[in-house]
């Protein structure tokens, strides 16, 4: 079967990448299938491309193959784009994604409905050794709502509504989530995934 190595350790991400090249029958490898022993990256970058090249470029360039990285994450538009590219650490360094749905309601609390307009922003970075890295980005548009809701998906899913739905995104099929998500549309549109096939 052919392989695609992503640069990410977020379970999350990877069954949705899972689910994306199943049905090309490509198989996905994460950092999470890698026996090596392999450097925490540092996401010291100050845009969501930044970081998806910084993930992508040093497990390429270790490993010495094509590999895919993805950078994610909510801006709110109520707090000038906050958590941004910060929000798998919102919270602070190692909390869950309770913590950080929690700390982003307490942030919104005063903000009333109709005020509350976000989006999932996903950066997608492929770097192949010896080529230059392209990148391949997707948005999301919703709102915040006011209580978690829904079981499926991960982050800040429960709190996510996308537009022209009423659920929330974890509560809403995973299949479904797959057609309207920021990773999807950023996925759709790379097209030189073939390139960095394995096999
Ligand atoms: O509800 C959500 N649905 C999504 O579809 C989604 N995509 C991203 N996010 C949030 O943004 C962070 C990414 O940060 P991030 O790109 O640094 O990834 P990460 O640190 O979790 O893993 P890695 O890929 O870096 O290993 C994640 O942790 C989540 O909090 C999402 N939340
Ligand atoms: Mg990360």
């Amino acid at each position: 079967m052919k392989k695609i190595l992503i640069a990410t350790r977020n379970k999350g991400k990877v069954r949705e990448f899972r689910d994306f090249f199943l049905k090309y029958d490509i198989e996905v490898e994460s950092l999470l299938d890698i026996q090596q022993d392999l450097p925490e990256v540092e996401e010291t970058g100050k845009t969501f491309e930044e970081n998806a090249a910084i993930k992508a470029e040093q497990i390429a360039e270790i490993l010495k193959v094509p590999v895919l990285a993805d950078d994610s994450g909510l801006m709110v538009d109520a707090l000038n784009g906050a958590p941004g590219i910060y929000s798998a650490r919102y919270a602070g360094e190692g909390k869950s994604d309770e913590d950080n749905n929690r700390k982003l309601l307490k942030e919104l609390y005063q903000v009333p409905k109709g005020e509350r307009s976000a989006r999932f922003v996903c950066v997608l970075a492929i770097a192949i050794p010896g080529e230059e890295t392209t990148f391949y980005r997707g948005e999301c548009e919703g709102e915040i709502g006011t209580e978690p809701k829904g079981i499926n998906g991960f982050g800040y899913d429960p709190l996510f509504i996308p537009n022209d739905y009423e659920q929330t995104m974890a509560e809403l099929d995973p299949s479904e989530k797959n057609k309207i998500s920021h990773r999807s549309h950023a996925i759709r549109k790379l097209e030189s995934w073939e390139k960095i096939i394995k096999g």
